[in-house]
């Protein structure tokens, strides 16, 4: 099924992408921002973010004539059958989410919405949202619906069209029915459920996301403390079905627009309906401390003193595949090596922007040029082929800190530099005794 008119409002990496693939779909999609910037270039085609395969549907919706952008909400709901709400919800001042921008939207289309419109709500907002948007918007002829969306950054596109699963939450059935067919053609398993459980279903997965994190890097840690590999110890527990191998690499921490926003939002939710829930407070403690760990690292590496240390940072972004900064671990870091007297200097092949308080190069090798110590903190893939004997050749220091286990440590000592890795040091080499069992 199809429908005639589709409005999205707010064109960042979910809004766009949601724009985008629906128009490739076959719907017709009016996507709408409050940022002149963002609109006129988007209407000439310039896809702003860095998301693989975006710019090339935005081209063909635009080519074809389904897909549309316009500023300001107002002009993108007439005549729609659906809209969706795409826009900001930060944390607030108290971790709360910030609704702010989900209720202007409400405030400014709540009239125009053609009758029998229905509100779908992508954005990742509390428990009882819904409710209040429908409370809100005051018209018995509009159902509003839950729509968590799921993709990942730097892969937006690929996750939206071939998702794990769709999730659609409403009290009324036939609303929830007719957004989840405008998914039907991606065959995904779909969960029909009422909206509150859907707004639940986004901030349980995030928050179990960032807990299946937290556990592994202090798994990390404990594998430093006890002579332990965990680059072997999340291999070894990844087979088992039921634990699975994704999201167990440990890392500088987890960062990024979602996860620490949505752990915060959940926290606080409990906590305005009485509920202690010490594992998600010791989550988002585990991952506060992982900052501190890394820059304890670099301070050994450069002889015990950040004070008037070079030291060079390889990635800034919150992870691989992305050109996003919120939240990043390795800005964080930046942070207290740059509060304990290091001066930094930085590359990251998705940043090109200057940043203040960090020189930012456009050439990997200046992050190397006199540093006493360097610090990898994003997993791009470029990293690994650098050039570790030129890069030995313009550093003062000699030791790589590889937060995300992400270089070979062979090519690296080859080179006669110092690898320090998470979760490894002082485990034994077993690299032969590999190759004899494969
Ligand atoms: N980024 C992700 O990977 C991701 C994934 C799933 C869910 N989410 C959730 O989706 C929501 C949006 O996230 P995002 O990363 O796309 O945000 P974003 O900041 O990239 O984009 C939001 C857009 O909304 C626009 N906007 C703000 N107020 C508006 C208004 N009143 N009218 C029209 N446009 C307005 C902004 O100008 C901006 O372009 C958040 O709730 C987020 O938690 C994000
Ligand atoms: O094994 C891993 C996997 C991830 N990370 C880190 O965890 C953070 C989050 O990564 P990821 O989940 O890939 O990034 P997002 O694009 O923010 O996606 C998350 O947040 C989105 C917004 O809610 C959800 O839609 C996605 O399902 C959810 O994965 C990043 O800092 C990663 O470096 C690790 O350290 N180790």
């Amino acid at each position: 099924m199809f429908v005639r008119r589709i409005a999205v409002v707010g064109t960042g990496y979910v809004g766009l992408t949601t724009g985008a693939c629906l128009a490739s779909l076959g719907h017709r999609v009016v996507c709408a921002d409050v940022d002149e910037v963002k609109i006129a270039r988007l209407r000439a085609g310039r896809v702003g973010i860095l998301e693989p395969g975006l710019a090339e549907l935005v081209a063909e919706g635009l080519a074809a004539g389904r897909l549309e952008f316009v500023l300001g909400a107002r002009n993108a709901v007439f005549d729609s059958e659906v809209m969706f709400l795409c826009v900001p919800t930060p944390m607030g001042v108290d971790g709360a989410a910030n609704l702010a921008a989900v209720e202007s939207v409400v405030a400014e289309v709540g009239e125009l919405l053609p009758q029998g419109c229905v509100v779908v709500n992508k954005s990742t907002v509390p428990v009882g949202t819904a409710a209040r948007v429908g409370s809100l918007l005051n018209r018995p002829d509009v159902a509003v619906v839950s729509n968590p969306e799921f993709l990942r950054e730097g892969s937006a596109v690929a996750d939206f069209l071939n998702p794990d699963r769709i999730v659609v939450g409403c009290d009324a059935q036939d609303a929830a029915e007719r957004v989840a067919a405008l998914y039907a053609k991606l065959g995904a398993p779909t969960v029909l459920t009422d909206a509150a459980s859907a707004e639940m279903v986004k901030y349980a997965a995030n928050c179990f996301l960032a807990m299946k994190l937290s556990y592994v890097n202090a798994v990390a840690e404990l594998c430093e403390r006890l002579g332990a590999n965990v680059i072997d110890v999340t291999e070894g527990m990844g087979y088992d079905r039921r634990i699975g191998a994704s999201f167990l690499q440990p890392g500088p921490g987890w960062g990024g627009s979602c996860l620490p926003k949505d752990t915060h939002a959940l926290s606080q939710v409990a906590g305005s309906v009485g509920f202690d829930f010490p594992l998600l407070q010791a989550t988002i403690d585990t991952n506060a401390r992982q900052r501190h760990r890394v820059v304890q690292k670099v301070r050994e590496a450069v002889g015990g003193s950040l004070a008037g240390a070079r030291v060079g940072l390889l990635g800034l972004t919150f992870k691989a595949g992305t050109d996003d900064l919120r939240d990043s671990p390795a800005l964080a870091v930046a942070d207290l090596l740059r509060e304990q007297g290091a001066r930094l200097t930085a590359f990251d092949p998705g940043v090109r922007e200057g940043l203040s308080d960090v020189t930012v190069v456009t050439d990997p090798y200046e992050v190397a040029r006199g540093a006493d110590a360097i610090v990898l903190l994003t997993e791009w893939p470029e990293f690994r082929s650098l050039d570790w004997n030129r890069v030995t050749e313009l550093m003062a220091g000699d030791t790589i800190v590889d937060t995300r286990n992400h270089l070979d440590r062979d090519a690296l000592d080859r080179a006669g530099l110092c690898w320090r890795g998470v979760g490894v040091s002082g485990s034994p080499r077993l690299d032969a005794v590999r190759e004899v069992v494969s």
